[in-house]
């Protein structure tokens, strides 16, 4: 089946908000689908199948947070072609997830993930798999950003290539001490190919971005901070032990942003969302159509019944 399928499919089956997913859906078209003309879904998963190793592993919590976790340990996290299929096997299980308001992206042991694995990048060197490989994530990962979640991903020790494009997929990012993002693409001889470049621009600015990806510069906590690539720094386990894990920590942060009901903070995540991808006059349009979902909903007549004051 091919890809546009695929996602006409998809964007069909969460009707929730209509006007939201036909803007999102011609959007979707437009933007991902008309630049590989020959793209073959069944034969792009062929070849993914045939680079094994580690997982992506959910967890879905009853407080509303998900954890998705990249977990190749003994290989920094990097990303085989089965942890690819992997991938969108778990954010279509996000997207039909009606009770989640939150996810955190994270990797295992303590580090983030290394891009993709280079065993794979070197068997599939030509022109038409690399771009089905990265049309395939490209299109996984634009699903993750869209999901009707806020979602954050948790860097720990290395994000880097594919690892560095994948966080900014993610609606936040949170980095321990001493961790490192790195758009190494350049030293590899490549640029940003699974809409890295693209979220990088609308999140630190073109000149930024630029300078991120011509100097492979190395981002820390204090430049990630500084740039607006990350929102926030976590506590160092090591000298301040009070304050949990990294993940703790993350849920912590993010349990601020999803507090109450389910519909009112994925209205909340659409709204952004449209707002964030679509032209003015569109965006205006979903937020009048989301708005309608919420308006004379449970949550609201409960507030206007409790007098709610917001002193
Ligand atoms: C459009 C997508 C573009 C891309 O993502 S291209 C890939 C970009 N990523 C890279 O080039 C990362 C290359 N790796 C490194 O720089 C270093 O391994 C890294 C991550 C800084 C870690 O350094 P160290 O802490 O010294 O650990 P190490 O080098 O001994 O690595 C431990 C084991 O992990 C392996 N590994 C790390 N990154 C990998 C990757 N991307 N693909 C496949 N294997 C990878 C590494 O080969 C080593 O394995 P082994 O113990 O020698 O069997």
């Amino acid at each position: 089946m091919r890809l546009c399928a695929v996602m006409r499919t998809f964007l069909k089956s969460r009707s929730r908000c209509g006007a939201w997913d036909r803007l999102l859906q011609k959007q979707s078209r437009a933007s991902i689908c008309s630049h590989v003309h020959s793209f073959n879904e069944a034969n792009i998963r062929e070849k993914l199948q045939a680079f094994p190793g580690g997982s992506i592993d959910l967890l879905k919590q009853d407080s509303g947070i998900a954890v998705l976790t990249i977990n190749n340990p003994s290989r920094m996290n990097a990303l085989s072609g089965s942890m690819m299929l992997d991938l969108e096997e778990k954010v279509t299980q996000l997207e039909n997830w009606t009770d989640g308001k939150g996810l955190i992206v994270c990797g295992a042991a303590e580090t983030f993930c290394s891009g993709s694995d280079l065993s794979a990048v070197r068997a599939i060197s030509n022109t038409q798999d690399g771009m089905m490989m990265c049309m395939f994530m490209q299109n996984t990962l634009t699903r993750l950003l869209r999901l009707p979640l806020i979602s954050v991903a948790l860097v720990e020790g290395k994000a880097l290539g594919g690892g560095a494009e994948f966080i900014t997929a993610c609606d936040f990012r949170l980095m321990a001490p001493d961790s490192v993002i790195q758009f190494v693409h350049k030293h590899m001889g490549l640029v940003p190919g699974w809409g890295g470049a693209a979220r990088l621009v609308r999140i630190v600015g073109a000149q930024k971005a630029l300078q991120l990806l011509a100097g492979a510069l190395k981002v820390n906590p204090t430049l990630g901070l500084q740039i607006g690539l990350v929102d926030e720094v976590l506590k160092d386990l090591h000298t301040d032990m009070a304050v949990g894990t990294t993940l703790k920590q993350a849920e912590q942060w993010l349990s601020n942003y999803v507090k109450g009901p389910v519909p009112v903070i994925q209205a909340v995540k659409k709204v952004v969302l449209s707002g964030r991808e679509l032209p003015l006059s569109e965006a205006l349009r979903t937020e009048m159509s989301v708005f309608g979902t919420v308006w004379g909903g449970p949550a609201n007549l409960q507030a206007l019944a409790n007098k709610s004051k917001h002193k």
